[in-house]
Protein backbone atom coordinates (compact mmCIF):
# COMPACT_ATOMS: atom_id res chain seq x y z
CA UNK A 1 0.00 0.00 0.00
CA UNK A 2 1.39 3.36 -0.55
CA UNK A 3 1.11 6.26 1.60
CA UNK A 4 -0.60 9.59 0.56
CA UNK A 5 3.14 10.93 0.49
CA UNK A 6 4.99 9.38 -1.62
CA UNK A 7 1.58 9.38 -4.28
CA UNK A 8 2.06 13.14 -4.19
CA UNK A 9 6.26 12.59 -4.92
CA UNK A 10 5.13 10.53 -7.71
CA UNK A 11 3.07 12.95 -9.08
CA UNK A 12 5.46 15.20 -9.24
CA UNK A 13 8.52 13.47 -10.64
CA UNK A 14 6.17 13.13 -13.42
CA UNK A 15 5.11 16.36 -13.95
CA UNK A 16 8.61 16.91 -13.67
CA UNK A 17 9.52 14.45 -16.61
CA UNK A 18 6.90 15.71 -18.53
CA UNK A 19 7.84 19.04 -18.69
CA UNK A 20 11.50 18.37 -19.27
CA UNK A 21 10.50 16.57 -22.56
CA UNK A 22 8.11 19.39 -23.93
CA UNK A 23 11.30 21.43 -23.35
CA UNK A 24 13.40 18.89 -24.82
CA UNK A 25 11.06 18.85 -27.77
CA UNK A 26 10.47 22.40 -28.08
CA UNK A 27 14.70 22.88 -27.81
CA UNK A 28 14.86 20.39 -30.43
CA UNK A 29 12.17 22.01 -32.97
CA UNK A 30 13.92 24.89 -32.61
CA UNK A 31 16.96 23.72 -33.21
CA UNK A 32 15.74 21.49 -36.56
CA UNK A 33 14.16 24.84 -37.79
CA UNK A 34 16.42 27.02 -37.33
CA UNK A 35 18.87 24.28 -39.53
CA UNK A 36 16.04 25.13 -42.41
CA UNK A 37 14.66 28.37 -41.94
CA UNK A 38 16.07 31.38 -42.10
CA UNK A 39 16.17 33.53 -39.01
CA UNK A 40 13.60 35.44 -39.78
CA UNK A 41 10.96 32.82 -40.84
CA UNK A 42 12.06 31.35 -37.22
CA UNK A 43 10.78 34.41 -35.27
CA UNK A 44 7.15 34.76 -37.12
CA UNK A 45 6.83 31.01 -36.55
CA UNK A 46 7.56 31.17 -32.76
CA UNK A 47 5.89 34.51 -32.79
CA UNK A 48 8.88 36.26 -32.55
CA UNK A 49 9.42 39.87 -33.85
CA UNK A 50 11.99 40.19 -36.56
CA UNK A 51 15.76 39.84 -34.83
CA UNK A 52 15.89 43.77 -37.01
CA UNK A 53 13.20 45.05 -35.40
CA UNK A 54 13.41 43.22 -32.25
CA UNK A 55 14.81 46.61 -29.57
CA UNK A 56 16.71 46.67 -26.47
CA UNK A 57 16.74 48.71 -24.06
CA UNK A 58 18.77 49.98 -20.84
CA UNK A 59 17.09 51.75 -18.54
CA UNK A 60 19.01 54.50 -16.69
CA UNK A 61 17.77 55.87 -13.67
CA UNK A 62 18.13 58.82 -11.51
CA UNK A 63 19.46 57.33 -8.29
CA UNK A 64 21.31 54.51 -7.47
CA UNK A 65 20.26 53.54 -4.04
CA UNK A 66 20.62 56.59 -1.94
CA UNK A 67 22.86 58.14 -4.39
CA UNK A 68 22.76 60.15 -7.60
CA UNK A 69 23.34 57.74 -10.58
CA UNK A 70 26.56 59.29 -12.61
CA UNK A 71 25.31 57.67 -15.19
CA UNK A 72 21.91 59.03 -14.95
CA UNK A 73 23.70 62.46 -14.93
CA UNK A 74 26.32 62.08 -17.95
CA UNK A 75 23.35 60.87 -20.19
CA UNK A 76 21.56 64.26 -18.76
CA UNK A 77 24.50 65.95 -20.01
CA UNK A 78 25.09 64.22 -23.00
CA UNK A 79 20.77 64.11 -24.02
CA UNK A 80 21.18 68.24 -23.74
CA UNK A 81 23.85 68.18 -26.26
CA UNK A 82 21.74 66.35 -28.44
CA UNK A 83 18.67 68.42 -27.87
CA UNK A 84 20.53 71.66 -29.17
CA UNK A 85 20.85 70.01 -32.53
CA UNK A 86 17.59 67.72 -32.48
CA UNK A 87 14.88 69.57 -35.03
CA UNK A 88 12.33 67.34 -33.90
CA UNK A 89 11.82 68.05 -30.29
CA UNK A 90 9.66 70.89 -30.05
CA UNK A 91 9.50 71.57 -26.33
CA UNK A 92 12.41 71.03 -23.84
CA UNK A 93 13.15 72.63 -20.41
CA UNK A 94 16.54 74.86 -20.18
CA UNK A 95 18.33 75.40 -16.75
CA UNK A 96 21.48 76.60 -15.74
CA UNK A 97 23.85 74.53 -13.19
CA UNK A 98 25.27 76.48 -10.60
CA UNK A 99 28.40 77.93 -11.07
CA UNK A 100 28.17 77.32 -15.04
CA UNK A 101 29.00 80.29 -17.81
CA UNK A 102 25.54 82.13 -19.51
CA UNK A 103 26.98 79.74 -22.51
CA UNK A 104 26.55 76.82 -20.64
CA UNK A 105 22.49 76.41 -20.72
CA UNK A 106 21.80 72.83 -20.10
CA UNK A 107 18.73 71.58 -22.54
CA UNK A 108 16.58 68.98 -21.09
CA UNK A 109 13.68 66.63 -22.45
CA UNK A 110 10.09 67.09 -21.19
CA UNK A 111 8.91 63.31 -19.27
CA UNK A 112 7.53 61.18 -22.46
CA UNK A 113 9.15 62.73 -25.08
CA UNK A 114 12.28 61.04 -26.80
CA UNK A 115 15.47 61.72 -29.35
CA UNK A 116 17.31 59.99 -32.04
CA UNK A 117 21.12 59.96 -31.48
CA UNK A 118 23.18 58.17 -34.38
CA UNK A 119 26.50 56.04 -33.79
CA UNK A 120 28.43 54.43 -36.75
CA UNK A 121 25.65 54.05 -38.78
CA UNK A 122 23.04 52.67 -36.20
CA UNK A 123 19.95 54.55 -34.12
CA UNK A 124 19.48 55.08 -30.63
CA UNK A 125 16.83 56.64 -28.80
CA UNK A 126 16.75 58.42 -25.33
CA UNK A 127 13.17 58.44 -23.97
CA UNK A 128 12.81 60.30 -20.48
CA UNK A 129 10.13 59.18 -18.39
CA UNK A 130 9.00 59.47 -14.65
CA UNK A 131 8.31 56.55 -12.25
CA UNK A 132 6.69 56.87 -9.20
CA UNK A 133 7.98 55.29 -6.03
CA UNK A 134 6.09 52.33 -3.94
CA UNK A 135 4.22 54.83 -2.22
CA UNK A 136 2.33 52.22 0.26
CA UNK A 137 -0.87 53.78 -0.59
CA UNK A 138 0.10 57.46 0.26
CA UNK A 139 -0.94 60.04 -2.96
CA UNK A 140 1.44 60.52 -5.35
CA UNK A 141 3.38 63.83 -6.00
CA UNK A 142 5.92 64.70 -8.40
CA UNK A 143 8.56 64.98 -5.19
CA UNK A 144 8.29 61.04 -5.52
CA UNK A 145 8.53 60.86 -8.84
CA UNK A 146 12.15 59.77 -10.43
CA UNK A 147 13.50 60.05 -14.20
CA UNK A 148 14.17 57.24 -15.58
CA UNK A 149 16.03 57.41 -19.01
CA UNK A 150 15.44 54.28 -21.67
CA UNK A 151 18.59 53.92 -24.16
CA UNK A 152 16.62 51.42 -27.03
CA UNK A 153 18.10 50.08 -30.30
CA UNK A 154 18.30 47.43 -32.03
CA UNK A 155 19.08 44.05 -30.64
CA UNK A 156 21.71 43.42 -33.38
CA UNK A 157 23.69 46.87 -32.24
CA UNK A 158 23.64 45.47 -27.88
CA UNK A 159 27.71 44.94 -28.55
CA UNK A 160 28.16 48.08 -29.99
CA UNK A 161 26.10 50.44 -27.55
CA UNK A 162 27.42 48.67 -24.75
CA UNK A 163 31.11 48.27 -25.82
CA UNK A 164 31.53 51.83 -27.92
CA UNK A 165 28.50 54.25 -27.74
CA UNK A 166 28.19 54.23 -23.91
CA UNK A 167 31.61 54.92 -23.28
CA UNK A 168 31.87 57.47 -26.03
CA UNK A 169 28.76 58.84 -24.38
CA UNK A 170 30.62 59.22 -20.75
CA UNK A 171 34.18 60.29 -22.25
CA UNK A 172 32.26 63.09 -24.32
CA UNK A 173 30.33 64.38 -21.00
CA UNK A 174 33.99 64.03 -19.22
CA UNK A 175 35.73 65.93 -21.91
CA UNK A 176 32.75 68.52 -21.78
CA UNK A 177 32.89 68.99 -17.85
CA UNK A 178 36.40 69.69 -18.01
CA UNK A 179 35.74 72.50 -21.00
CA UNK A 180 33.48 73.85 -18.70
CA UNK A 181 34.83 74.26 -15.42
CA UNK A 182 36.83 76.92 -14.06
CA UNK A 183 39.95 76.46 -13.42
CA UNK A 184 41.21 76.70 -9.59
CA UNK A 185 44.10 78.49 -8.04
CA UNK A 186 45.24 76.96 -4.77
CA UNK A 187 48.21 78.52 -2.35
CA UNK A 188 49.09 77.14 0.75
CA UNK A 189 48.14 78.50 4.40
CA UNK A 190 49.23 76.71 7.77
CA UNK A 191 49.46 73.56 5.61
CA UNK A 192 46.14 73.51 4.17
CA UNK A 193 45.04 74.52 0.58
CA UNK A 194 43.26 77.70 0.56
CA UNK A 195 41.44 78.02 -2.83
CA UNK A 196 40.41 81.17 -5.33
CA UNK A 197 39.35 80.73 -8.92
CA UNK A 198 42.16 81.71 -11.59
CA UNK A 199 41.69 85.12 -12.95
CA UNK A 200 44.48 85.17 -15.46
CA UNK A 201 42.96 84.62 -18.32
CA UNK A 202 46.34 84.16 -20.09
CA UNK A 203 46.01 81.78 -23.30
CA UNK A 204 48.98 80.71 -25.11
CA UNK A 205 47.61 83.22 -27.80
CA UNK A 206 47.80 85.65 -25.56
CA UNK A 207 50.78 85.29 -24.08
CA UNK A 208 53.49 87.07 -26.64
CA UNK A 209 56.75 85.05 -26.84
CA UNK A 210 58.72 83.79 -30.03
CA UNK A 211 56.45 81.20 -31.73
CA UNK A 212 58.65 78.49 -32.43
CA UNK A 213 58.89 78.48 -28.48
CA UNK A 214 55.22 78.47 -28.23
CA UNK A 215 55.09 75.74 -30.55
CA UNK A 216 57.05 73.49 -28.86
CA UNK A 217 55.35 73.99 -25.51
CA UNK A 218 52.46 73.22 -26.68
CA UNK A 219 53.66 69.94 -29.11
CA UNK A 220 55.51 69.15 -25.58
CA UNK A 221 52.20 69.47 -23.23
CA UNK A 222 50.18 67.39 -26.14
CA UNK A 223 53.13 64.41 -25.99
CA UNK A 224 53.42 64.16 -22.26
CA UNK A 225 49.17 64.10 -21.83
CA UNK A 226 48.35 61.38 -24.65
CA UNK A 227 51.47 58.84 -23.37
CA UNK A 228 49.63 57.12 -20.11
CA UNK A 229 50.73 53.78 -21.24
CA UNK A 230 54.16 54.23 -21.87
CA UNK A 231 54.42 55.73 -18.16
CA UNK A 232 52.79 52.89 -16.89
CA UNK A 233 54.82 50.31 -18.59
CA UNK A 234 57.95 52.24 -17.96
CA UNK A 235 56.63 52.29 -13.66
CA UNK A 236 57.56 56.20 -13.69
CA UNK A 237 55.61 58.55 -12.61
CA UNK A 238 53.35 60.54 -15.08
CA UNK A 239 54.90 63.95 -14.55
CA UNK A 240 56.48 66.55 -16.86
CA UNK A 241 58.89 69.39 -15.40
CA UNK A 242 59.00 72.79 -16.75
CA UNK A 243 61.46 75.23 -15.73
CA UNK A 244 60.13 78.91 -16.68
CA UNK A 245 62.89 81.32 -16.34
CA UNK A 246 63.62 84.75 -16.98
CA UNK A 247 63.88 88.29 -15.96
CA UNK A 248 60.47 89.78 -14.76
CA UNK A 249 58.07 90.59 -16.36
CA UNK A 250 58.83 88.73 -19.51
CA UNK A 251 55.79 86.14 -18.90
CA UNK A 252 56.22 83.45 -16.60
CA UNK A 253 53.76 83.94 -14.79
CA UNK A 254 50.96 84.36 -17.70
CA UNK A 255 52.51 81.41 -19.45
CA UNK A 256 51.72 79.33 -16.15
CA UNK A 257 48.23 80.68 -16.68
CA UNK A 258 48.15 79.60 -20.13
CA UNK A 259 48.97 76.14 -19.82
CA UNK A 260 46.35 75.84 -16.97
CA UNK A 261 43.59 77.43 -18.81
CA UNK A 262 44.74 75.55 -21.47
CA UNK A 263 44.84 71.71 -20.02
CA UNK A 264 42.20 73.01 -17.67
CA UNK A 265 44.72 71.97 -14.60
CA UNK A 266 44.13 73.69 -11.82
CA UNK A 267 46.95 75.12 -9.86
CA UNK A 268 48.90 74.53 -6.56
CA UNK A 269 51.04 77.80 -6.08
CA UNK A 270 53.54 76.60 -3.23
CA UNK A 271 54.49 78.96 -0.74
CA UNK A 272 57.22 76.72 0.42
CA UNK A 273 58.77 79.25 2.71
CA UNK A 274 55.27 79.05 4.47
CA UNK A 275 55.56 75.42 5.05
CA UNK A 276 56.39 74.22 8.23
CA UNK A 277 57.77 70.62 8.01
CA UNK A 278 58.41 67.67 5.61
CA UNK A 279 55.54 66.02 6.90
CA UNK A 280 53.15 69.32 6.22
CA UNK A 281 54.68 69.30 2.82
CA UNK A 282 54.17 65.41 2.27
CA UNK A 283 49.90 66.66 3.38
CA UNK A 284 49.93 68.72 1.12
CA UNK A 285 51.18 67.09 -1.96
CA UNK A 286 48.27 64.58 -1.44
CA UNK A 287 45.67 66.92 -1.14
CA UNK A 288 46.52 67.95 -4.52
CA UNK A 289 43.92 66.55 -7.05
CA UNK A 290 44.82 64.49 -10.31
CA UNK A 291 45.65 66.24 -13.45
CA UNK A 292 46.78 69.56 -11.44
CA UNK A 293 50.22 71.29 -11.64
CA UNK A 294 52.16 72.10 -8.79
CA UNK A 295 54.16 75.62 -9.20
CA UNK A 296 56.98 77.13 -7.35
CA UNK A 297 57.48 80.61 -8.29
CA UNK A 298 61.04 82.19 -7.92
CA UNK A 299 62.57 78.71 -7.13
CA UNK A 300 65.86 80.42 -6.45
CA UNK A 301 64.24 82.51 -3.42
CA UNK A 302 61.66 79.65 -2.29
CA UNK A 303 63.83 76.84 -1.40
CA UNK A 304 67.42 75.64 -0.19
CA UNK A 305 68.81 74.59 -3.21
CA UNK A 306 72.58 74.19 -3.19
CA UNK A 307 73.47 71.11 -1.78
CA UNK A 308 75.74 71.98 0.37
CA UNK A 309 74.05 74.57 2.26
CA UNK A 310 71.89 70.75 3.24
CA UNK A 311 72.49 68.67 5.93
CA UNK A 312 74.39 65.73 5.80
CA UNK A 313 72.63 62.78 6.80
CA UNK A 314 69.39 63.59 5.78
CA UNK A 315 67.49 60.38 5.13
CA UNK A 316 65.01 62.36 2.59
CA UNK A 317 66.80 65.22 1.57
CA UNK A 318 64.66 67.32 3.43
CA UNK A 319 66.34 68.25 6.52
CA UNK A 320 66.32 72.64 6.29
CA UNK A 321 68.92 74.61 4.79
CA UNK A 322 68.34 77.25 7.31
CA UNK A 323 65.79 78.32 9.82
CA UNK A 324 64.75 79.94 6.77
CA UNK A 325 64.06 76.46 4.89
CA UNK A 326 62.44 74.24 6.30
CA UNK A 327 61.81 72.52 2.56
CA UNK A 328 65.05 71.37 0.53
CA UNK A 329 64.51 71.18 -3.49
CA UNK A 330 65.71 67.79 -3.57
CA UNK A 331 63.41 66.86 -0.46
CA UNK A 332 60.65 68.72 -2.53
CA UNK A 333 61.34 66.14 -5.22
CA UNK A 334 62.28 63.05 -3.99
CA UNK A 335 58.56 63.79 -2.40
CA UNK A 336 56.75 64.46 -5.92
CA UNK A 337 58.74 61.34 -7.48
CA UNK A 338 57.06 58.72 -4.72
CA UNK A 339 54.19 60.37 -4.07
CA UNK A 340 53.12 60.90 -7.82
CA UNK A 341 54.61 57.63 -8.93
CA UNK A 342 51.65 55.67 -7.57
CA UNK A 343 49.11 57.90 -8.47
CA UNK A 344 48.65 57.37 -12.19
CA UNK A 345 47.12 60.52 -13.44
CA UNK A 346 49.17 63.81 -15.21
CA UNK A 347 50.71 65.85 -13.21
CA UNK A 348 52.53 69.00 -14.27
CA UNK A 349 55.43 70.81 -12.18
CA UNK A 350 56.77 73.87 -12.81
CA UNK A 351 59.12 76.34 -11.63
CA UNK A 352 59.90 79.64 -12.45
CA UNK A 353 62.80 81.87 -11.66
CA UNK A 354 64.53 85.06 -12.79
CA UNK A 355 67.82 83.37 -11.95
CA UNK A 356 68.09 80.26 -13.31
CA UNK A 357 72.45 80.96 -12.97
CA UNK A 358 71.52 80.57 -8.75
CA UNK A 359 69.99 77.70 -9.09
CA UNK A 360 71.64 74.03 -7.72
CA UNK A 361 72.99 72.33 -10.47
CA UNK A 362 71.73 69.29 -9.93
CA UNK A 363 67.85 70.56 -10.61
CA UNK A 364 69.26 71.38 -14.20
CA UNK A 365 70.44 68.02 -14.63
CA UNK A 366 68.94 66.16 -17.08
CA UNK A 367 66.14 64.30 -15.82
CA UNK A 368 65.31 66.45 -13.57
CA UNK A 369 63.38 69.15 -14.85
CA UNK A 370 62.12 67.89 -18.46
CA UNK A 371 61.98 71.31 -20.59
CA UNK A 372 63.95 74.56 -19.70
CA UNK A 373 61.71 77.79 -21.48
CA UNK A 374 63.60 81.04 -21.39
CA UNK A 375 60.72 83.78 -21.58
CA UNK A 376 63.33 86.94 -22.67
CA UNK A 377 62.89 90.66 -23.58
CA UNK A 378 60.50 92.26 -25.93
CA UNK A 379 61.55 91.26 -29.33
CA UNK A 380 59.93 92.76 -32.03
CA UNK A 381 57.55 89.98 -33.04
CA UNK A 382 56.07 89.88 -29.67
CA UNK A 383 55.96 93.37 -29.80
CA UNK A 384 53.78 92.95 -33.26
CA UNK A 385 51.70 90.93 -31.60
CA UNK A 386 50.69 92.87 -28.38
CA UNK A 387 49.73 96.04 -30.64
CA UNK A 388 47.85 93.55 -32.86
CA UNK A 389 45.94 92.51 -29.75
CA UNK A 390 45.91 95.27 -28.20
CA UNK A 391 45.37 97.82 -30.76
CA UNK A 392 43.98 95.76 -33.66
CA UNK A 393 46.60 97.27 -35.77
CA UNK A 394 49.18 94.82 -37.84
CA UNK A 395 51.44 98.14 -39.34
CA UNK A 396 52.22 101.05 -38.22
CA UNK A 397 54.88 104.27 -39.49
CA UNK A 398 56.76 104.02 -35.87
CA UNK A 399 57.74 99.81 -36.30
CA UNK A 400 60.26 100.20 -38.42
CA UNK A 401 62.04 102.23 -35.45
CA UNK A 402 60.35 100.45 -33.16
CA UNK A 403 61.93 97.05 -34.73
CA UNK A 404 65.77 98.92 -34.16
CA UNK A 405 65.25 100.14 -31.00
CA UNK A 406 64.01 96.66 -29.49
CA UNK A 407 67.34 95.29 -31.08
CA UNK A 408 69.41 97.53 -28.93
CA UNK A 409 67.41 97.55 -26.05
CA UNK A 410 66.65 95.53 -23.39
CA UNK A 411 62.58 95.86 -22.22
CA UNK A 412 60.43 93.06 -20.56
CA UNK A 413 56.77 92.44 -22.20
CA UNK A 414 55.39 93.58 -19.33
CA UNK A 415 56.70 97.09 -19.85
CA UNK A 416 55.53 97.25 -23.55
CA UNK A 417 52.30 95.80 -22.54
CA UNK A 418 51.72 98.53 -19.93
CA UNK A 419 52.61 101.68 -22.83
CA UNK A 420 50.34 99.96 -25.06
CA UNK A 421 47.33 100.00 -22.61
CA UNK A 422 47.62 103.07 -21.66
CA UNK A 423 45.49 104.70 -23.86
CA UNK A 424 42.72 103.18 -26.35
CA UNK A 425 44.28 105.33 -29.48
CA UNK A 426 46.69 103.05 -31.39
CA UNK A 427 48.56 105.74 -32.89
CA UNK A 428 49.37 107.46 -29.21
CA UNK A 429 49.93 103.72 -27.84
CA UNK A 430 52.05 103.13 -30.27
CA UNK A 431 54.30 106.69 -29.57
CA UNK A 432 53.93 105.98 -25.79
CA UNK A 433 55.70 102.80 -26.29
CA UNK A 434 58.45 104.29 -28.54
CA UNK A 435 59.16 106.63 -26.40
CA UNK A 436 60.05 104.33 -23.42
CA UNK A 437 62.07 102.57 -26.12
CA UNK A 438 64.00 105.61 -26.80
CA UNK A 439 64.23 106.43 -23.28
CA UNK A 440 65.78 103.19 -22.57
CA UNK A 441 68.22 103.68 -25.25
CA UNK A 442 69.20 107.27 -23.89
CA UNK A 443 69.82 105.63 -20.58
CA UNK A 444 67.30 107.20 -18.87
CA UNK A 445 64.88 105.33 -16.39
CA UNK A 446 62.04 107.76 -16.08
CA UNK A 447 59.82 105.06 -18.09
CA UNK A 448 61.08 101.58 -16.02
CA UNK A 449 58.39 100.01 -14.01
CA UNK A 450 55.81 97.31 -14.83
CA UNK A 451 52.49 96.73 -13.04
CA UNK A 452 53.23 93.35 -11.37
CA UNK A 453 50.36 90.65 -11.05
CA UNK A 454 50.65 87.71 -9.66
CA UNK A 455 49.00 84.33 -10.24
CA UNK A 456 47.52 84.53 -6.72
CA UNK A 457 44.51 86.70 -5.63
CA UNK A 458 44.30 87.90 -1.62
CA UNK A 459 47.41 88.68 0.36
CA UNK A 460 49.94 86.05 1.13
CA UNK A 461 53.56 85.95 3.18
CA UNK A 462 55.95 88.32 2.18
CA UNK A 463 58.31 86.08 -0.10
CA UNK A 464 62.26 87.61 0.29
CA UNK A 465 62.95 89.67 -2.19
CA UNK A 466 65.76 88.74 -4.95
CA UNK A 467 68.52 90.44 -4.90
CA UNK A 468 68.94 94.42 -6.25
CA UNK A 469 70.53 94.17 -9.41
CA UNK A 470 72.29 97.07 -11.90
CA UNK A 471 69.91 96.94 -13.96
CA UNK A 472 67.33 99.38 -13.57
CA UNK A 473 64.20 99.61 -15.28
CA UNK A 474 62.03 97.16 -13.66
CA UNK A 475 59.64 97.44 -11.30
CA UNK A 476 58.81 93.57 -10.12
CA UNK A 477 58.42 90.59 -7.70
CA UNK A 478 55.40 92.23 -5.33
CA UNK A 479 54.62 89.93 -3.14
CA UNK A 480 51.16 91.00 -2.15
CA UNK A 481 49.20 89.82 -4.46
CA UNK A 482 46.57 91.58 -6.76
CA UNK A 483 43.48 90.16 -8.51
CA UNK A 484 45.43 89.90 -12.28
CA UNK A 485 42.59 90.47 -15.12
CA UNK A 486 44.88 88.91 -17.63
CA UNK A 487 46.06 91.13 -20.80
CA UNK A 488 44.16 93.89 -21.32
CA UNK A 489 42.86 93.62 -17.83
CA UNK A 490 42.65 96.42 -14.69
CA UNK A 491 45.53 96.61 -12.69
CA UNK A 492 47.20 97.95 -9.83
CA UNK A 493 50.47 99.04 -9.32
CA UNK A 494 52.83 96.28 -7.14
CA UNK A 495 54.85 96.81 -4.49
CA UNK A 496 58.91 95.96 -3.94
CA UNK A 497 61.55 96.30 -6.43
CA UNK A 498 62.51 93.49 -8.11
CA UNK A 499 65.55 93.00 -10.34
CA UNK A 500 66.23 92.58 -14.10
CA UNK A 501 69.37 90.56 -14.09
CA UNK A 502 68.43 88.12 -16.92
CA UNK A 503 70.54 87.63 -19.59
CA UNK A 504 69.21 89.41 -22.45
CA UNK A 505 67.64 86.55 -24.75
CA UNK A 506 64.92 85.80 -27.49
CA UNK A 507 63.29 82.85 -26.14
CA UNK A 508 64.77 79.20 -25.59
CA UNK A 509 63.72 75.71 -25.25
CA UNK A 510 65.53 72.94 -24.28
CA UNK A 511 63.64 69.54 -23.65
CA UNK A 512 65.48 66.92 -22.26
CA UNK A 513 64.86 63.16 -21.83
CA UNK A 514 61.55 61.06 -23.02
CA UNK A 515 58.05 61.83 -21.52
N1 LIG B 1 55.12 87.72 -22.87
C1 LIG B 1 54.07 88.44 -22.49
N2 LIG B 1 52.98 88.51 -23.27
C2 LIG B 1 51.93 89.21 -22.92
N3 LIG B 1 51.84 89.91 -21.77
C3 LIG B 1 52.88 89.87 -20.94
C4 LIG B 1 54.04 89.12 -21.25
N4 LIG B 1 54.92 89.26 -20.27
C5 LIG B 1 54.33 90.03 -19.36
N5 LIG B 1 53.10 90.40 -19.75
C6 LIG B 1 52.16 91.26 -19.02
O1 LIG B 1 52.82 91.67 -17.83
C7 LIG B 1 52.19 91.17 -16.66
C8 LIG B 1 53.26 90.55 -15.76
O2 LIG B 1 53.76 89.40 -16.41
P1 LIG B 1 54.13 88.06 -15.65
O3 LIG B 1 53.73 88.13 -14.21
O4 LIG B 1 53.63 86.92 -16.43
O5 LIG B 1 55.71 88.12 -15.75
P2 LIG B 1 56.76 87.27 -14.96
O6 LIG B 1 57.82 86.93 -15.92
O7 LIG B 1 56.10 86.13 -14.27
O8 LIG B 1 57.28 88.30 -13.89
P3 LIG B 1 58.07 88.04 -12.50
O9 LIG B 1 59.36 87.40 -12.82
O10 LIG B 1 58.25 89.39 -11.95
O11 LIG B 1 57.19 87.16 -11.68
C9 LIG B 1 51.20 90.16 -17.12
O12 LIG B 1 50.01 90.20 -16.38
C10 LIG B 1 50.93 90.53 -18.56
O13 LIG B 1 49.84 91.43 -18.63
Amino acid sequence: MTSPNSRVLERYKSAVTTATSVLGAAMLLRRVLADVLPGTALGALLLLPPASSRRHAVLIEEFDGALYNRVFMAAKAYVSTLLAAAPSVPLMKASLPRGAGADHVLLAMRPGTAVVDVFDGAKVTWRLSRKHDGGGGRRRTTEDAREVFKLSFDAEHKDMVLGSYLPAVMARVEAMSQEQRQTKLYSNEWGKWRTVRLRNASTFATVAMDAALRQAVVDDLDRFLTRKEYYRQTGRAWKRGYLIHGPPGTGKSSLVAAISNNLHFDVYDLDVGGVRSNTELRKLLIRMKNRSILLVEDVDCAVATAPRREAKGSSDGGIPASKNHKVTLSGLLNMVDGLWSSSGHERILIFTTNHKDRLDPALLRPGRMDMHVHMGYCAFVAFRELAAKYHGIQDHPLFPEIEALLREVDVAPAEVAERLLMTDDADAAVETAAKLLRGRKAGGGEDGGYIKQKLHVGPRRPRRAPAPSSRRGVVGAARWAVPDEGIGGSSRRGQGRGSGTGRRGRGEVRGRGRR
